[in-house]
């Protein structure tokens, strides 16, 4: 039985308390704080779990502390966690874009500590989560993490800290790329006249089906692609309109700014914040 505490009780808390549960973990066994007291009434409700107004309070006794606040939110939490959780020694797992180890370990002490960046689809159990943890981290407790994590989806260990960044990059913000597109084509599609209702209803079950497919099939994007494209087809069509466009172009700047935002955050915190 592992207690796990969460301070903050915002979107990613909730989806990933939503797969813990799921996944057998008593609700008893959660505990979160929450400055908002609207927010700790609709976490009580949906879920069954323990809310706190006072970070400390929620922490006492956890195994495992889970930071979910936003990055700017990191350096004003530790002066109400530093002292327990220094006698406590937690595993402390922050979701935080950006920030580093190095930072979490300045704020919060010389603790076991797993940086991690998942994603919003974690609320169905379809996340993706990228681990990356500093050496205080024992074998069981980097399954803990794991374990933690599972909960939400798919899980990757990296091992380079500084690729945290592309993560966040690729999968972190990844789902709303993919909204971004959806949005897109149900407007190309609603442009030309088809009602938008059936526009979103296709756009999306084609984002489905697409994704069941590369993730069920076990075949490489690009053989997917070439086996929806005829010769001379509509398919060809569309993507070499993608092409000239310049589409890898586009995703590959798409994703190094997101890559350079996490670091610019870091940045932000390591001025604000030196100590
Ligand atoms: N939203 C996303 O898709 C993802 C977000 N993240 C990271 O997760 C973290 C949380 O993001 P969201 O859940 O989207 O934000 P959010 O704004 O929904 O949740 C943050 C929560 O922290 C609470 N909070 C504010 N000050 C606090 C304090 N002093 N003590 C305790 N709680 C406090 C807020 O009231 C809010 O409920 C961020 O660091 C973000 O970088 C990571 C992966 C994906
Ligand atoms: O936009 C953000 O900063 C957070 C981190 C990854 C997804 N949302």
């Amino acid at each position: 039985m592992t207690r796990i505490a969460f301070i903050g009780g915002g979107n990613m808390a909730r989806s990933l308390i939503g797969g813990l549960l799921k996944t057998g973990v008593a609700a008893a066994d959660i505990r979160i704080a929450e400055p908002q007291a609207e927010a700790r009434e609709a976490l009580a409700r949906d879920f069954g779990v323990t809310t706190f107004a006072d970070n400390a309070l929620a922490i006492n006794d956890a195994d495992v502390v889970l930071l979910a606040v936003k990055p700017q939110v990191m350096p004003a939490i530790r002066e109400g966690l530093r002292d327990t959780l220094q006698r406590q020694r937690p595993l402390l797992i922050s979701i935080a874009a950006g920030v580093r180890l190095d930072q979490l370990e300045r704020w919060f002490g010389n603790l076991p500590i797993v940086r991690c960046m998942p994603n919003t689809p974690a609320l169905i159990g379809a996340g993706a989560t990228g681990l990356c943890a500093n050496a205080r981290v024992s074998a069981p407790q980097r399954a803990q993490a794991q374990h933690i994590l599972d909960a939400a989806g798919l899980t990757r260990w990296i091992d380079d800290e500084a690729l945290m960044d592309t993560v966040t990059g690729l999968s972190g913000s990844g789902p709303a790329y993919f909204f971004a597109l959806v949005e897109a084509l149900e407007d190309a599609a609603t442009a030309q006249g088809l009602p938008r209702d059936t526009a979103r209803a296709l756009a999306v079950q084609t984002c489905l089906g697409a994704g069941r497919m590369l993730a069920e099939s076990g075949e490489a994007p690009g053989e997917l692609r070439r086996r929806v494209t005829s010769p001379n087809g509509t398919t060809q069509a569309a993507l070499e309109s993608f092409a000239g466009d310049g589409l890898p172009r586009i995703a590959a700047r798409a994703v190094a700014a997101a890559t350079q935002r996490g670091g610019e955050l870091a940045a932000a915190l390591d001025a604000s914040s030196p100590t």
